[in-house]
Order: structure tokens, then sequence, then C-alpha cells
């Protein structure tokens, strides 16, 4: 149980949001949310909120780093308050883990419904802390939710199954049950949906949750926790406990022995070393990690689709998805005509504040992304690739908005053919035969999502079968969703979120073998 002394309850005060914002909406617009409950800047432990004397800044990228930017101080908490958290959890799983699927269900539709009654004040939240235009953010929380939805579908169908036995006087029951508390760590990308993605799938197992969001984005995950406290999730199921000190906390949720498992999603080199970390409880791991996804337009495909499939996959939220183009291959008889037509949609886009209706792309979420950006850019251009839109950093709206910019005839040569580069730069290769594209789209050392654009059935499924990634988009740039198997391989991670494979890697099998039954 926790201390009530080691913890002060937090009673959500607006004055925990700076008072100076007559300057600028966005503290107007985060002040007059139709909910302001859903505004927490605590934690949420074992059931209560909860304060530490330590902070840190939350800030909207769109107007960093002017002091307008601030949005709130958030309690950031450390190692000892995660190991009450894990405590709480592993407490917390000993009863949840006996409640039926029917009843997770319950809380999980509860949840899912919750989020669509609060769903513009949580997009408004998205907005003002990543900085994505407000009908992606709006669309965001219908992605999230809908995870909420889907498991709660699943919750009652965890089968287990009956083996018949060699021995004809025994049966094996194979069962499946919930693995235990987890740890759950989560980037700034989607604030929302790769929290539920988990802890959807989590609950409708019967896990409890220590969850661990990027500290740029806080206060989605923290209004997430105040809304399973209304849909009635007992104490202890749901932790969220932000931290400006992911390092140490990321290694206690991988080294503690009460936590079963950790799920984690963001980039390659944090989830190897999460890994590594975790050896030594042999935690059961799930990782969606970085990709580089190349995006095949093959000389039969229909190209006025690929170069709308191709806008909606490489500029969604500024370039910042894992599963974002990243290298464009177009075969040499369309490469012109597709310039031509990309670039000339490109121009009609508008950059700026998300909750602008003008807006359709936003910053990208702070320096150390823009700096990826110019060096990828700074690269390509120096050994030869064209710029053939955009390129230049945009200040005069903002230090973190950057041109949709499009580079012409890149080379495995340019580091951007071998970088995640989680920003707004399409990058452009020709090719000409289906051999040279699959090569160039394989010569990769991760594997999330790919796509590619064909009007021949048999090359769809000779291109699918052949392409290095764990989701393939075929004549679409658009294939997330809550049915679908999420997940990558090769240094893209392993495990699978979504869909019925989602909640597998929170259960375990357990074999029964049940002997001396009369025939
Ligand atoms: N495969 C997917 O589903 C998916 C989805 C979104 C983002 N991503 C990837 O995430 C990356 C961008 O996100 P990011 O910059 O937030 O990634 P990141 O790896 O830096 O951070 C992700 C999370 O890990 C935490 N973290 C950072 N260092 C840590 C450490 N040493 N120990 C424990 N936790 C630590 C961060 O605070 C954050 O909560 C990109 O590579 C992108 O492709 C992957
Ligand atoms: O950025 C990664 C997740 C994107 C998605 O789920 O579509």
């Amino acid at each position: 149980m926790i201390k009530s002394s080691s913890i002060r309850l937090l009673s959500l005060k607006l004055a925990n949001f700076p008072k100076s914002y007559s300057t600028y909406k966005a503290l107007q617009v985060l002040q007059n949310l139709k909910n302001p409950e859903l505004l927490k800047t605590g934690g949420f432990i074992n059931g209560e909120w909860i304060t530490s004397k330590n902070t840190f800044e939350v800030t909207d990228p769109a107007l960093y780093p002017k002091p307008e930017s601030k949005l709130a101080d958030v309690s950031s908490f450390s190692v000892s308050d995660y190991n009450i958290a894990i405590e709480a959890a592993s407490e917390s799983f000993y009863e949840f883990r006996k409640t039926t699927g029917r009843y997770r269900a319950e809380l999980l539709s509860n949840l899912y419904r919750l989020m669509k009654e609060n769903q513009e004040d949580l997009a408004k939240i998205i907005v003002l802390e990543n900085g994505k235009p407000y009908a992606d953010a709006f669309g965001e929380i219908t992605y999230a939710a809908s995870f909420f939805q889907w498991f709660s579908e699943e919750s009652a169908r965890v089968n287990g199954d009956i083996i018949p036995s060699a021995n004809a006087t025994s049966k094996i029951l194979a069962l499946r049950q919930p693995i235990g508390p987890c740890g759950i760590i989560t980037p700034w990308n989607f604030p929302s949906a790769m929290i539920t993605r988990k802890l959807g799938a989590a609950v409708a197992a019967g896990c409890t949750t220590v969850i661990k969001p990027a500290s740029e984005t806080p206060l989605s995950a923290l209004a997430l926790a105040h809304l399973s406290e209304k849909a009635g999730f007992p104490k202890g199921v749901v932790n969220v406990l932000p931290s400006a000190t992911s390092a140490e906390v990321g290694k206690i949720l991988c080294e503690h022995p009460l936590i079963k498992k950790v799920s984690s999603t963001g980039s390659t080199g944090v989830g190897k070393l999460l890994m590594a970390q975790s050896s030594s409880t042999l935690k059961k791991l799930s990782f969606e990690l970085g990709g580089n996804a190349p995006f095949i337009v093959f000389e039969d495909a229909d190209l006025d689709k690929a170069v709308d499939g191709a806008i909606a996959s490489k500029f969604r939220s500024s370039g910042q998805t894992c599963i974002c183009a990243n290298r464009l291959f177009i075969h040499d008889s369309l490469y012109d005509e597709f310039v031509k037509k990309f670039v000339d949609k490109l121009s009609k886009t508008t950059l700026g504040f998300g909750l602008d209706e003008k807006t359709t792309h936003g910053p990208v979420i702070h320096e150390k992304s823009m700096s990826k950006v110019r060096s990828h850019i700074e690269n390509a251009v120096e050994k030869g690739a064209k710029l053939l839109l955009g390129g230049k950093r945009r200040e005069d709206i903002g230090e973190n908005f950057h041109e949709l910019t499009v580079l012409g005839d890149v080379t495995p040569k340019m580091k951007i053919f071998h970088e995640e580069t989680f920003g707004p730069v399409a990058p452009l290769t020709r090719f000409s035969s289906d051999e040279e594209a699959l090569s160039l789209a394989n010569d990769t050392e991760v594997g999330l999502a790919g796509y590619f654009y064909s009007s021949d059935i048999s090359k769809i499924f000779k291109v699918a079968e052949n392409l290095e990634v764990g989701m393939i988009g075929v004549n679409t740039g658009a294939i997330s969703e809550a049915a679908m198997p999420f997940g990558g391989v090769k240094e893209s991670g392993f495990g699978r979120e979504g869909s019925k494979f989602g909640i597998e890697d929170y259960t375990i099998v357990k074999s029964v073998v049940l002997g001396g039954l009369e025939n």
C-alpha cells in the first residue's frame, strides 16, 4: 500500500498553468476546455493524484522558445515514486487478474465512451503539447479510442485450448493468463494513441500498468488517467508517472522483478538499451521502434492515387510518424510526372499553429528534430540531390517550423537514405526494374512499414512477400487501424499491437495436464 505520507493529493489547480497568457490564445484554449478536469499536472498512482516537488516544463512546440510557449509545470517522478507505483500495480494485479473478461470489457467500453465525449478537449491538448493540426489531433483521438473499443470486444475472448494427450487418461489444458504488471513507455508523436494501443490490450488481458509517457507530451497521458478513474478502473490498474529522468525510470521498469513485461514505442537506440536492461530479469518485451519505410511507385501504378498516398503517408504529422514513407522510389517512366503533381499539391499546404483552421501542417517537436531535418537536407544536397520544393526553416512562423521539402535524385550515398528523418522531407529516387526497387527498399536495417502502388496482381503478391517489413500498404498510404496487427521486423522491433494478436503479448500460456481420467 502507498503510505499517505509519501504522497500529496493534487486537487487540480489551474493555478499550475501560467497566468501570463494574455498574449497568446493557446493557454486560453487550455483554460477554457469544456471539461477542465482533464488538465492534470501531477501523477496518478494507485488511484490517487499526487505531486512531486520536482517539476519540468511542458511547452507548445509551435511557440517554443517564446515564454508564452510554456503550458504547464508537470511533476517529475523519480525511481522511488516508480517503486511505489510498481508495488501498487503488483498488489492490484492479484485482484484484477481474477476479474472476468466481461467486466474488463465494460471498463474499456466506458473509457471508449468517455474519450469520445471529451474528444474535442483531448484533441486540443494534443495540438498544444504536440503541435499537430486540430484535424489530425481529432483523428488521433478517434484512433486512440478505437483501441479501447476493439479490446473491449476482444476481452471476453482470451481463449485457451484443450489439447488431446498422447495418454488416453489425460487431457492437456492450455490456459491463457495475464502476464502481470506491465511497464509501458511511449513517445510524443501520438501522445494518446501510443498509450491506448498498449493499455487497451493490457487491461483486456487482465494486466495492471505503470505508464511512463514522453516528457514532451504528458498532459494527454494524464487526461487518460483521469478518464480511467471516471470509467471505474480499480485502483492500481492504471498508474501514470511523468518524468524528466527517462533513463533512470526506464531502467527501473526494465529491472524491477515485479514488472513482468515492458512494452515500449520509440527509437531503435532506446529499444536496444531497454532490451539489454531487461536481460537481468528476462522480461517479456514488445518493441515498436524506428522505421525507414519505402514507398514504391511501379510503372503500372495509378499515378494520381500514388501522389495522394505519398502525401498522406510522408507528411502525416509533418513526417513524424514511425510508419511515414521515408524513401520514395519512383519508376523512371513516371518520375517527372510524379514530381510535377507531388510538388504541385504540396505547394497548396499551409504551415502554422494547429488550432488555426487553415493549417494543414504543424511544427517539428523540438530543436533535436529540426537539426536532423537540416542535416539530412544539407547532406543530400551536398551529395547531388536536387531541391524540388521547400528546403528552408520558417523561423518567421516559429523556431520549430520547417517547409515541406522534396528532394530529387536521392541515392544510397546520402544519409537520408539510411536514417529515419522523422520530419517533413520526401527524398525521391528513380528505379528502372522491379528487382532494383525491391533491393533498394530492403537496403536498410529496419523494417516497420512499406508501401507500393501497382495494378498488377501478380506483382502485388511478389512484392508484398519480398518486402522486409512488418506492415504493407498496397495502393494506399494509410494503413493504421485497431484491427491491423501493428509491428515491425528487423531492428524495428517485435510483438504486434492492435488486432486479435495484440492481447497475446500480455498473456502467458500455462499448461495443465489433467491425469487419471477414466475412459
Ligand atoms: N514503431 C512504432 O510504432 C513507433 C511509433 C512511434 C514512434 N516510433 C519511433 O520513435 C522515435 C521517435 O520518438 P522519440 O524521439 O520519443 O523516441 P525515444 O526513443 O527517444 O523516446 C520514446 C520514449 O522512451 C523514453 N526514453 C528515452 N530514453 C530512454 C531511456 N534511456 N530509457 C527509458 N526510456 C527512455 C522517452 O522519454 C519516451 O517516453 C522514432 O524513431 C519513431 O520511429 C515508433
Ligand atoms: O508513429 C507511430 C504510430 C503511427 C500509427 O499507429 O499509425
